[in-house]
């Protein structure tokens, strides 16, 4: 199947003739969950401005669903609902008006079915007469979402859908993309909470000063980079490791009481138990032992860290 959204060779360099963008190339697959990770300053509002039309990339191209974001730019924008960080519009405006304005601003036909059914699935049909002022922070960002899904996007764009919002909220935020995945929508998300991607996407960019360091299946990615641990509880505490195993990748932790080994998890020999039967010949004994995997975060700060 054709990737819905593809990036060919974008770059974008501003007029103070700073480079924003470097030679982006991303194909995004229909229905897919794509997470666009990356520090403040990496890139990311300026690939999704450009995407989206408010920003003129300076080389490269953006098709949305075979259509080119420049030449057929009314194609493209009415397939593309880009959800903000924050309301902009009028405060004594009701719930119902807003959405119905924004279907109309892409000269959609007025479909009051559609609107119900997007309000009521984001659990807003009740306050749909209330005015914006009077929504709750969580109502506020469910109503976003439904201003960009009013007039029935295929990408959605979520730019720090959870930025600033409280547990709860971001709870509430993660259950109304898992309702996106299943109504087929495919959705982009930046974000600064990895945890986030983590969470919901099924595959993740990662940016770095404008250039696209890593795009990778989620489940892929921490198996290719992971790392794992094997903390073995000492009986006896050690001081130091052993010089007999040098070999090892061990430190020690909990002031000697335990040994702690990292291995890749990837490779096909661990080495876990040649480990375990030289312990056993050092007289090293243990009480018992579990393992840690490392986190999106661990592979994420290594990467940009270089
Ligand atoms: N209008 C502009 N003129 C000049 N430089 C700009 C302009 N807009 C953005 N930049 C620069 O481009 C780089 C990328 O900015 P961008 O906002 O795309 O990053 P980001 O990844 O979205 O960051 P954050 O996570 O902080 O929102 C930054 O160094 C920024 O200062």
């Amino acid at each position: 199947m054709a990737p819905i959204l593809t990036v060919k060779n974008l770059d974008k360099t501003y007029e103070s003739g700073f480079q924003a963008l470097k030679d982006i190339n991303l194909n995004i697959e229909k229905g897919e969950i794509f997470a666009l990770l990356g520090p403040n300053g990496a890139g990311k509002t300026t690939l999704i401005s450009i995407i989206c039309g408010i920003v003129n990339s300076t080389g490269g191209s953006v098709t949305v669903d075979g259509y080119d974001i420049v030449r057929d730019y009314r194609h493209t924008r009415s397939r593309i609902g880009l959800v903000p960080q924050e309301l902009t519009r009028d405060a004594f405006e009701t719930v119902w008006a807003t959405v119905n304005f924004s279907r109309t601003l892409f000269g959609k036909p007025r479909d009051d079915a559609y609107l119900e059914k997007v309000l009521r699935d984001l659990s807003l049909w009740d306050k749909r007469n209330n005015q914006l002022r009077t929504l709750s922070g969580g109502m506020k960002r469910r109503l976003l979402i439904a201003k960009a899904l009013s007039h029935e996007p295929s990408v959605l764009f979520l730019d720090e859908p959870t930025a600033g919002v409280d547990v709860e909220l971001r709870q509430g935020m993660w259950e109304t993309v898992e309702y996106l995945r299943e109504t087929g929508v495919t959705v982009i998300l930046t974000t600064h909470y990895i945890e986030e991607a983590e969470l919901m996407a099924d595959r993740i960019g990662v940016i770095n000063q404008g250039e696209i360091i890593l795009v990778e299946n989620k489940r892929q990615l921490m198996k290719k980079l992971g790392q794992k641990q094997l903390v073995l509880q000492l009986r006896e505490p050690l001081s130091s490791v052993p010089a007999g195993l040098a070999a090892y990748s061990l430190s020690l932790g909990d002031n000697g009481e335990s040994l702690i080994y990292t291995y890749q998890t990837q490779s096909a020999q661990t080495g876990i138990d040649s480990l375990l039967q030289d312990l056993g010949e050092a007289g090293i004994r243990f009480t018992d032992l579990h393992t840690t995997q490392s986190s999106l975060e661990d592979i994420f700060l290594d990467l940009v860290n270089g």
